[in-house]
């Protein structure tokens, strides 16, 4: 089933200056979508277009699925980590958001937020202080927080970043398993890592050039050796099986 279709999309913050340029995408409800490209490319841009944060100026995003469907894990989580904040209460956030209760939660609230961190493999770390977790391991209650929903659609921007490679690995399983039942978008420079678990590209920089690495056979050995962004695109080129565009 396709959830979000992306018709011709422009979006410029300034007079004169498209950020992002008729943008064509259409997802589909079990993709694991990654989208690549360089910094101030828009990557983030089209993530708050998709999210109804900014308004579309020219084309249009179809989304078949109710906005508090789609989940989000915003880019370096704005959270003081002084604050003396569990990991269980970070993950209840996630119900403030929902209901737009102000303040409580009862014990349906708790018992989902504690099954979000089971998810994700984080339920003994429920009384932690989330200022004490490992930024892999925060990354995860992140993500459980965002599960509170029960999304059709999840969308992590750069979730991996700050993290080792251990922790990188943990969370792209973590998101295969959870692919089982929702749709995965991820902005990431981690393409190396990425390109093991996604099953199609969107390369961004202002205009989106798209690839279905499904249909791509993967002749690239990513496990063994690091490649950069632009050599794994080359080699995805030479493939053949690539939409016909320039790079
Ligand atoms: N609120 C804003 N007002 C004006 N310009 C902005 C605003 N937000 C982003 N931009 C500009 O839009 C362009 C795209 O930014 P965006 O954050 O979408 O890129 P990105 O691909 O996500 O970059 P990065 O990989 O560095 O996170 C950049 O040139 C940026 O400076």
């Amino acid at each position: 089933m396709e959830i979000l279709n992306i018709k011709e999309l422009s979006y410029s913050y300034q007079e004169n200056f498209k950020v992002l340029e008729n943008i064509n995408l259409t997802i589909e409800n079990d993709d694991f979508l990654a989208i690549i490209g360089p910094n101030g490319g828009g990557k983030s841009t089209l993530l708050k277009l998709i999210l109804g944060l900014l308004k579309p100026q020219n084309g249009q995003i179809i989304k078949n699925i109710k906005n508090e469907l789609i989940g989000y894990v915003p880019q370096n989580t704005n959270l003081n980590l002084d604050f003396p904040i569990t990991a269980l209460e970070v993950v209840l956030m996630g119900h403030i958001g929902n209901k737009k209760k102000l303040f409580g939660y009862n014990k349906e609230d708790t018992a989902c937020a504690m099954q979000s961190l089971q998810k994700v493999g984080m339920q003994d770390f429920a009384n932690r202080k989330i200022g004490d977790l490992s930024g892999g391991q925060r990354q995860r209650v992140f993500i459980a927080r965002a599960l509170c929903s029960n999304p059709k659609v999840m969308l992590l921007d750069e979730p991996t970043a700050s993290i080792d490679v251990k922790g990188q690995n943990e969370i792209y399983e973590l998101l295969k398993e959870l692919n089982k039942s929702i749709c995965i978008v991820v902005v990431s420079h981690d393409i190396s890592i990425l390109l093991n678990y996604a099953k199609n590209v969107a390369h961004v920089n202002k205009n989106l050039v798209y690839h279905g690495l499904e249909k791509i056979q993967k002749n690239i050995n990513t496990t063994d050796e690091h490649l950069c962004e632009v050599e794994l695109l080359s080699a995805l080129g030479k493939t053949q099986v690539c939409c016909d565009h320039k790079h």
